[in-house]
């Protein structure tokens, strides 16, 4: 069984000021299966977040079916957990704290609570930080917390909605290598939004590429890179840059070319 399936959704939305129905997401069919990883990549308002809101139960679909583990989604829920952009922690709590606070939400009882937790923050490389405060973090293992504290929850799927998308290029390379360690350890399954090509294929699976509004699946497309990846090796391969070309056309809205003539890369 799939961890995610979504079928023929839809989204409208109505403009509050003039009444229009502005469509934004059209069609969307597409599943992720246990332990994958998929990115969803598309131009800016295709409706990415729109699609990450509706799996998070944060938003209710106008069409359509979206089922985590075979149940359709009615709301949020500590198996679709969300990772946000600014890692949304506490930061009157200490790293231990941070990773408690939702053991205890989800009613795990008091006495499994901190070996679950430790077990996590080790899982992530923060053990033995565990009496810190967030701002006694880098925004690296921020992240590292923020990724802790979903994956303690043991969700069906993880939801990363362009989690690096405000940081300079060198600090999202390490992030990116981070978030690629702990996802290579644990093997969660992940549905992560982002508009950055290079980033799509060095993390993703699968990479299922929406079309500008309103956003349909223009393609899906399997990444031919094996694991561990290291970034230096990944850029410098031709599957790679066959991948990425091949992204690119996608996004631009021409012909995709590239993958289908390898003798181009
Ligand atoms: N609450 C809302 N009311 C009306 N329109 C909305 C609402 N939320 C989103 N939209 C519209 O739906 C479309 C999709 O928005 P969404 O934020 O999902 O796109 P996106 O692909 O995540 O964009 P970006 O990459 O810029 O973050 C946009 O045109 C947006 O203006």
């Amino acid at each position: 069984m799939s961890a995610l399936e979504i079928h023929r959704l839809r989204k409208e939305f109505v403009d509050a000021r003039t009444g229009e129905v502005v469509p934004a997401l059209e069609e969307v069919s597409f599943g992720i299966g246990r332990g994958e990883f998929v990115a969803v990549l598309g131009p800016s308002g295709c409706g990415k977040t729109t699609l990450l809101n509706i799996v998070a139960g944060f938003e209710r679909q106008t069409a359509g079916t979206v089922e985590v583990n075979g149940e359709p989604v009615e709301g949020p829920s500590p198996e679709r957990g969300v990772v946000f952009q600014h890692f949304a922690l506490f930061p009157w709590k200490t790293v231990l704290g941070n990773v408690l606070f939702g053991l205890r939400m989800r009613g795990v009882p008091r006495r499994e609570r901190e070996p679950v937790a430790r077990r996590f923050l080790e899982l992530v490389g923060l053990a033995g930080f565990e009496r810190k405060f967030p701002h006694e973090l880098s925004g690296g293992m921020q992240q590292r917390l923020g990724v802790a504290r979903v994956l303690a929850n043991e969700p069906a799927i993880m939801l990363m909605d362009e989690p690096f998308g405000s940081l300079d290029a060198q600090t999202r390379r390490t992030l990116q290598v981070e978030l690629m360690t702990i996802v290579e350890a644990s093997r969660p399954t992940v549905f992560f939004v982002t508009h950055d090509v290079e980033e799509a294929v060095f993390l993703a699976d699968r990479i299922v590429v929406l079309s500008s509004r309103p956003g349909r699946v223009r393609e899906i497309v399997p990444v031919p890179l094996g694991r561990p990846r290291y970034w230096r090796a990944v850029l410098e391969s031709p599957d790679f840059r066959r991948t990425a070309g091949h992204l690119m056309d996608l996004l631009a809205g021409g012909e995709p070319s590239v993958q289908d003539d390898p003798d181009s890369a």
